[in-house]
């Protein structure tokens, strides 16, 4: 706190005797121009009053700034570029999404309500890079269509890539209302809000490669049964399918579900078995490897984020567009449903063998055969059709990809301090 009597300051003006005494004075009130300091103290009150006005008031008023931010994330950077609305924006997919459009000069808006299934802490670090690179990630959800009415009156979006999602297999079993929620009700929500748009967006949306449940006939193809579901997660994603199909041929948008199989890599989710797989055996701990009958090993399609994000691009840019519900009848909106895996797979012990590689470190196993908890025993998939109609080719092995996971596991959570004991 600088003294009152600076004496770098020039010294105050000697104080002026006072003039006159209010009681026994003939005060007169009269007319002067005001000083220059009064002036600027009435505007400075004008001024707090109006904010404080817009702040407390006028609610719309909160969102100004919520809709700049919006809007400078829309901007796009290269000429055809397109205007995205991510949902999901701060998961796993979603955040490599973004930052590959943003970086290639498209406009890209995120939103996200950051649920707890996983926990919040990474989602927010996700969110937090996304915003580095310039892309904004909105907090709400998918499922109030104020919000969604909100974000198409700030922005024009040419696509949506739906990517908010209830997610993980075996939790549906605990708490089945939130895969309705998620997968079914916000899903419609976002639909209604697409259908009633002008320009209506073209939609890219994330099904599942567990729709081909119980289906034998291998490898899965886009064409087959995908019949009997075994899990209510897909249920709800296949409930998904039907739901677009209905929007699709009724109010003409353009809608490409996409059939993720099991997608990992680097900012990946904790929630699943490769994530829990490397805790383990850092902290040298057993893990529970599960069992198909007749001592089956599980295999999976693994397939890697960055030629998971490539598919994603490549079905935005050949999404084609809606059409409306006034579309001739000659004409209709693109439907289209695509695998995305890897087109071989890989057997759960396998992939921890190449964890235990990498780290160089072995881990104990508990072989436990699979209860009829509903879960798929392998994955098998058909890409042809990605392949021809997107150039959809993954590139990524499960070695290389696993040692990048494993490279950005140490560098994000560190190595433990906790001794592995070896096996
Ligand atoms: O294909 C899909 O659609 C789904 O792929 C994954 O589901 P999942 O393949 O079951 O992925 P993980 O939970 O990582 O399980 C991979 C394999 O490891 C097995 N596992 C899991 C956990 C465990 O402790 N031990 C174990 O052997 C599972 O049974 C499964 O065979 C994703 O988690 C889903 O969100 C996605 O939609």
């Amino acid at each position: 706190m600088p003294p009152l009597e600076d004496p770098l300051l020039p010294p105050p003006p000697p104080s002026t005797p006072c003039q006159f005494h209010l009681m026994n004075s003939t005060f007169r009130p009269r007319f002067r121009f005001p000083s220059a300091a009064m002036v600027f103290l009435w505007a400075l009150l004008l001024l707090s009053f109006t904010a404080s006005y817009l702040i407390l008031v006028d609610p719309g008023h909160r969102s100004t700034s919520l809709q700049r931010n919006i809007r400078s994330s829309a901007e796009i950077r290269r000429p055809n570029g397109i205007t995205v609305l991510v949902t999901g924006a701060a998961g796993f997919i979603g955040s490599h999404v973004s930052l590959a459009l943003k970086s290639r000069g498209d406009g890209v808006v995120g939103v996200d309500n950051f649920d707890n299934y996983y926990g919040r802490a990474l989602k927010k670090t996700r969110r937090d890079l996304l915003e580095f690179h310039g892309v904004y990630v909105v907090n709400g959800d998918v499922n109030d269509p104020r919000l969604l009415s909100m974000l198409f009156e700030t922005v024009e979006f040419t696509h949506v890539m739906h990517l908010a999602a209830q997610v993980g297999v075996q939790y549906a079993v605990e708490n089945p209302y939130a895969y309705v929620r998620s997968n079914i009700a916000s899903l419609v929500t976002l639909l209604e809000q697409c259908k009633s748009s002008d320009p209506q967006p073209a939609i890219v949306w994330a099904s599942s490669g567990s729709v081909y449940g119980a289906q034998n006939k291998v490898p899965f193809s886009e064409t087959d049964r995908v019949d009997p579901p075994t899990t209510l997660y897909a249920s709800t994603k296949r409930t998904g399918e039907e739901i677009t199909h209905t929007y699709n041929r009724l109010h003409g948008l353009s809608i490409t579900g996409l059939r993720f199989f099991t997608v990992y890599g680097p900012w990946g989710r904790p929630d699943m078995a490769y994530f829990s797989f490397i805790r383990n055996i850092l902290h040298g701990k057993p893990i529970t490897m599960y069992r198909a009958k007749n001592r089956v090993d599980l295999a999976r399609e693994f397939i890697y984020i960055d030629d998971i994000v490539k598919g994603c691009v490549a079905s935005l840019d050949t999404s084609g567009k809606s059409i409306g519900s006034s579309g001739s009848k000659n004409e209709s909106a693109p439907y289209r449903i695509f695998n995305l895996g890897n087109g071989s797979p890989v057997t759960v012990p396998a992939l921890v063998t190449i964890l235990e590689e990498n780290l160089k470190m072995k881990v104990e196993k508990d072989v436990v055969d699979m209860c009829e908890n509903g879960d798929d025993s392998f994955a098998y998939v058909n890409i042809s059709l990605a392949e021809r109609e997107l150039g959809f080719k993954p590139t990524t092995d499960l070695q290389t990809g696993l040692r990048e996971f494993v490279k950005w596991y140490l560098w994000y959570y560190g190595k433990p301090l906790v001794e592995n004991r070896n096996v």
